[in-house]
């Protein structure tokens, strides 16, 4: 459904992708991996439309060369950010009744006010991610964790074809980054496709079908995810281990302990 090749993108001097080849399935939940720095969000914003690339993204076929971030938000590419920015006087239903259907601004903003934000989508999304209870809550009354999900529900009552997921754990304890995967999950096996960027390795390699790992801007590795936790040019990428230890450190799995979450390493 989407794929990119030979996608490439530089700041100045600093080559941030280079010649990255992937792709997401439908209804897929995919995971992008990699240490700080190695190009994570920038492949994000490149898919997005908010950073120039070299290469080719396509959507369902058809190249996005040359449209704006908000022509590819109109053919289903939805993405959250780092921070989770909600409008604080609206309440949780109506920041995601705003989002619905791609609506334009004036459109949502007429539904708010007429009450008529279509509350059955509004309900939908919210069970999808456990968030019914929190209809008429306003967002500052969250907690952190509530509020990264509610900008996931924002964004998929858009019906992204396919929704970028930049660090959506981050500052997130591990009892709410489990819920939250669990959610994710359950976002995937309902159809919505998903590419996952996060840190949170417990949260990346437990929930997702299929793994891509960047280092320095380029791709070393992609597979499932008890593949991917075995790898040993991913053990070298995040350990910064020479060979003849990475073989030592992928034997006596400590890699595969620290993302199975079980240590604090
Ligand atoms: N706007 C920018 N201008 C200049 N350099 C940038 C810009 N954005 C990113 N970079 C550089 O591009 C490289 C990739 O950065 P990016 O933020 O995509 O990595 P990341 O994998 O998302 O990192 P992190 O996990 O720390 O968020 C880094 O060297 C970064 O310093």
């Amino acid at each position: 459904m989407l794929q990119t090749s030979g996608l490439s993108v530089s700041y100045g001097g600093v080559a941030a992708l280079r010649d990255v080849d992937l792709d997401v399935g439908e209804g897929r939940l995919v995971g992008l991996i990699g240490p700080n720095g190695a190009g994570k969000t920038t492949f994000i914003d490149a898919l997005t439309g908010f950073a120039a690339y070299r290469g080719a993204v396509t959507l369902d076929g058809r190249d996005l060369r040359g449209m704006t971030p908000h022509e590819r938000f109109r053919l289903g590419l939805a993405r959250t950010w780092q921070t989770t920015e909600l409008f604080d006087d609206l309440t949780v239903g109506e920041n995601i009744a705003v989002a619905r259907h791609r609506l334009s601004l004036p459109n949502a903003v007429k539904e708010i006010i007429t009450g008529s934000s279509g509350s059955g989508m509004v309900d939908g999304v919210l069970d999808l991610l456990g968030l019914r209870w929190a209809r008429d809550a306003m967002p500052g009354d969250l907690s952190e964790g509530q509020r990264k999900l509610v900008g996931v529900a924002r964004a998929v009552a858009s019906q992204p074809r396919l929704l970028c997921l930049d660090e959506p754990a981050a500052g997130l304890d591990t009892h709410e980054s489990t819920q939250l995967g669990e959610r994710l999950r359950a976002l995937a096996d309902a159809g919505t496709s998903m590419l996952l960027v996060d840190h949170d390795m417990g949260l990346v390699l437990g929930v997702c079908d299929w793994l891509f790992v960047l280092e320095f801007g380029e791709l070393i590795a992609s597979g499932a995810p008890a593949e991917i936790r075995r790898d040993p040019r991913v053990v070298r990428a995040y350990l910064g281990l020479e060979d003849d230890e990475v073989v030592g450190k992928t034997r006596n799995a400590e890699f595969v302990v620290a993302c199975d979450g079980t240590e604090n390493s």
